[in-house]
C-alpha cells in the first residue's frame, strides 16, 4: 500500500510507504491520497502527513511516470494533484506535515499545502524543477514565496538551492525548532491532538478565514473574519467552551449539537 493510515483517536497519521523510491508520488500514490482526504475529515480531527524511512518525506514527483508525457497529457496530471494539494489546505481536519528527510520538488509542495510543517533535523527542503527542465507544478511558484516572500522564493527556485531544516524554521517553512528524528513522530503527534482539542468549528472557520483572506482585499478579509466570529460568538461551541472555562474543566465539544 502506498500510503498507510494510522489512527490515534481523534487524530490520524498518514504516512506515504513508497521508501525504496522515496516516497515519490506516482499517481498511485496522489489517488490513494485523495481518498484519504475524501475519508478522513469526518473521522480525525487533525491528520499528521510524514513519509517512511529516514531518507525522504518525498522525492517529489515519480520522474519515471513523466517519462513521454505529452503537454495535453500532463495538464489534467497537474490538474489532479493541485486538487489533492488544495484539498489538503482546505482540509476541515488541518493537516500537519511531519517532515521526516527530504522534501524535493511536489514533496515540498505537499508540506507547503498542509496548514503548518514540523521537521526533524534530517529535513531538507528543495524545488529542483528547474534543473530537470521543468517548474513546480503542484503550486510551489505560488505557495513558497507566500511563506518566505518573493525574493527567498526565487532563489529556492532559480538556484534549485537546498533549505537545510535549521533555515526553513528560521523563513517560516517549519513552525517550530527542528528535532531529532526519533521525536519527529511524537512532537507531530503531540501538535494534532492540540488542534484535535480545539472546537471543530472554530478550526474550520480558521482554516477557511485564512485561506479566503489571503487572496483577499483587507477590508473583504476582515468583513469575513467578523462574519465567522459572530457565528462562533452565537454557537453552540462557544456556549460549551465558556461553560468548560468556568466550571475549570476541558470543553466537550464532541457532545455539542450544531
Ligand atoms: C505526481 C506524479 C503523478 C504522475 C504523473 C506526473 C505527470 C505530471 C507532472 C507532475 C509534476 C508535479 C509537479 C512537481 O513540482 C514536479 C516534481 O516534483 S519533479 C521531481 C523533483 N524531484 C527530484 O528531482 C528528486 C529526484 N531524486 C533525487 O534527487 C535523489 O533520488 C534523492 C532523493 C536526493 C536521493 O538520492 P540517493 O540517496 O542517491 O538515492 P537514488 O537517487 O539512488 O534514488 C534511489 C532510487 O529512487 C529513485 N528515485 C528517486 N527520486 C525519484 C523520483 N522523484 N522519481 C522516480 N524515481 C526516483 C532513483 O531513480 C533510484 O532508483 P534506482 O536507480 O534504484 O532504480
Amino acid at each position: 500500500m502506498s500510503v498507510v493510515v494510522e489512527r490515534d483517536g481523534a487524530v490520524a497519521v498518514v504516512r506515504i510507504d513508497r521508501p525504496e523510491r522515496h516516497n515519490a508520488l506516482n499517481a498511485d500514490v496522489l489517488r490513494r491520497l485523495h481518498a484519504v482526504m475524501t475519508d478522513l475529515p469526518g473521522k480525525a480531527r487533525a491528520i499528521v502527513l510524514t513519509g517512511s524511512g529516514r531518507r525522504a518525506f518525498s522525492a517529489g514527483a515519480d520522474l519515471d511516470e513523466l517519462v513521454g508525457l505529452s503537454a495535453a497529457d500532463a495538464e489534467p496530471v497537474l490538474r489532479a494533484g493541485q486538487a489533492v494539494l488544495r484539498g489538503i489546505e482546505r482540509s476541515p481536519a488541518p493537516v500537519i506535515a511531519a517532515v521526516n528527510g527530504l522534501a524535493l520538488g511536489g514533496g515540498f509542495e505537499l508540506v507547503l499545502a498542509c496548514s503548518f510543517a514540523v521537521a526533524s533535523t534530517e529535513a531538507a527542503f528543495a524545488l529542483p524543477e528547474p534543473g530537470l527542465g521543468l517548474i513546480p507544478g503542484y503550486g510551489g511558484t505560488q505557495r513558497l514565496a507566500r511563506v518566505t516572500g518573493p525574493a527567498a522564493a526565487r532563489h529556492v527556485m532559480l538556484t534549485g538551492h537546498r533549505l537545510d531544516a535549521l533555515r526553513a524554521y528560521e523563513l517560516g517553512v517549519v513552525v517550530l525548532p527542528p528535532v531529532h528524528p526519533d521525536a519527529l513522530r511524537s512532537l507531530a503527534v503531540a501538535q494534532a491532538r492540540k488542534v484535535a482539542g480545539m472546537g471543530p468549528r472554530a478550526v474550520r472557520a480558521i482554516v477557511d478565514a485564512v485561506d479566503v483572506g489571503l487572496d483577499s482585499p483587507l477590508d473583504d478579509a476582515l468583513a469575513l473574519e467578523t462574519r465567522l466570529a459572530a457565528d462562533a460568538v452565537g454557537g453552540s461551541e462557544s456556549d460549551e467552551g465558556v461553560r468548560a472555562f468556568k466550571e475549570k474543566r476541558r470543553p466537550c465539544f464532541e457532545a455539542v449539537t450544531p
